[in-house]
């Protein structure tokens, strides 16, 4: 088995690299669906606040997605620079992989957020792979959500809608930040939960938490308005303060706040995609640090 594993990286890594980077970033969104129990989210035990998705649909989105991911590190291995002409290629191709998305879950929304959020990490690492950190990424990232696509179409999205209505900051907004709720909350609770012995899977629910204790989720405040937000933020909250997911009184907060999620028919979508981004940003140097340091 040993042998296999070991033949399977070495066959991985002489993948050309933006196949490479797709694949981690499928890796991601399954790793994010998969992760359980995530609170009035999909997840292996059910379909959380949500009567048309569920798991294998989930699957079915993130692999969907892969030639878009590829094409759009390709875009920035070749432009190699960060401007309006990659911006605006990475945005048709952000386009066509919703169309993708959407042939495949036949016109449900599993991963409108995750395309934005991971296409543009994606982006950032093929256009530095020298730099992985997580600075480096979300600042890269950050100054091209910044740059107008000149091409996008006016939709009318329930982002949109809730910022018109409550002047809420939304999945824009957040990666033109350079991704503050990944960078600041869930990567450093993550570290933090794995160096207390807290277990990959604890370790990965408390990150997401993490982000949720301060993210204007537009999924959330769409669906249930400002009390399910703050309903959202201070329940993840209480689960870390009573010592995360890996403890029984953490545990008992944990389903509360999904329990109480589930009643305001609210969904942390953002919350879920942004988890993705902080498990892709995790992976990268582990799995490409090696080669891509001298390059
Ligand atoms: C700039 C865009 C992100 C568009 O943004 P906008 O806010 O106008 O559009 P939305 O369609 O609302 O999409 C934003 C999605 O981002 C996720 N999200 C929400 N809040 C945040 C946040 N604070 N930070 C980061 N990310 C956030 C979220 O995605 C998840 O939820 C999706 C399901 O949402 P929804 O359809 O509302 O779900 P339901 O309530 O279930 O619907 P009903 O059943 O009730 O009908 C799901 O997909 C998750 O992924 C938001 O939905 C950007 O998308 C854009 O400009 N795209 C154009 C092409 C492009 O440039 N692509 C990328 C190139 S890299
Ligand atoms: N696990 C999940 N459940 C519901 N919506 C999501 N959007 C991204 N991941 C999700």
């Amino acid at each position: 088995m040993r042998a296999l594993n070991v033949a399977f990286e070495a066959s991985a890594r002489s993948l050309p690299l933006a196949e490479r980077l797709a694949d981690l970033a499928v890796d991601a969104l399954i790793d994010e669906a998969d992760l359980s129990p995530k609170p009035a989210l999909v997840d292996r035990r059910s379909s959380g606040a949500h009567q048309d998705l569920h798991l294998g649909l989930m699957h079915a989105s993130a692999l969907s997605l892969w030639p878009a991911f590829k094409e759009m590190a390709e875009v920035a291995i070749e432009i190699g620079e960060i401007g309006q002409p990659l911006r605006e290629a990475i945005g048709r191709i952000g386009r066509d992989g919703e169309v993708a998305m959407m042939r495949t879950t036949q016109g449900v929304n599993t991963h409108r957020g995750a395309i934005w959020a991971l296409g543009l990490l994606v982006t950032a690492a093929a256009l530095d792979p020298s730099d992985l950190s997580a600075a480096g990424l979300g600042l890269r990232a950050g100054c091209l959500a910044l740059i107008e696509d000149r091409n996008l179409p006016v939709q009318h999205s329930h982002g949109a809608e809730v910022a018109r209505k409550y002047g809420a900051m939304g999945a824009r907004e957040q990666a033109q930040m350079g991704f503050p709720a990944v960078t600041q909350k869930g990567l450093p609770q993550l570290q933090r939960s794995r160096a207390t012995g807290h277990g990959e899977q604890n370790a990965r629910l408390d990150a997401l938490l993490a982000i949720m204790t301060t993210l204007s989720d537009t999924c959330v405040l769409y669906r249930a308005g400002e009390h399910g937000l703050s309903t959202m933020q201070r329940g993840a909250q209480r689960v870390l303060d009573a010592g995360g997911s890996a403890t029984l009184s953490g545990r008992r907060a944990l389903h509360e706040l999904d329990q109480q999620l589930l009643s305001l028919n609210a969904s942390p979508g953002g919350a879920a995609d942004l988890l993705a981004a902080c498990l892709f940003i995790d992976c990268l140097e582990p799995a490409l640090g090696d080669e891509t340091r001298n390059v």
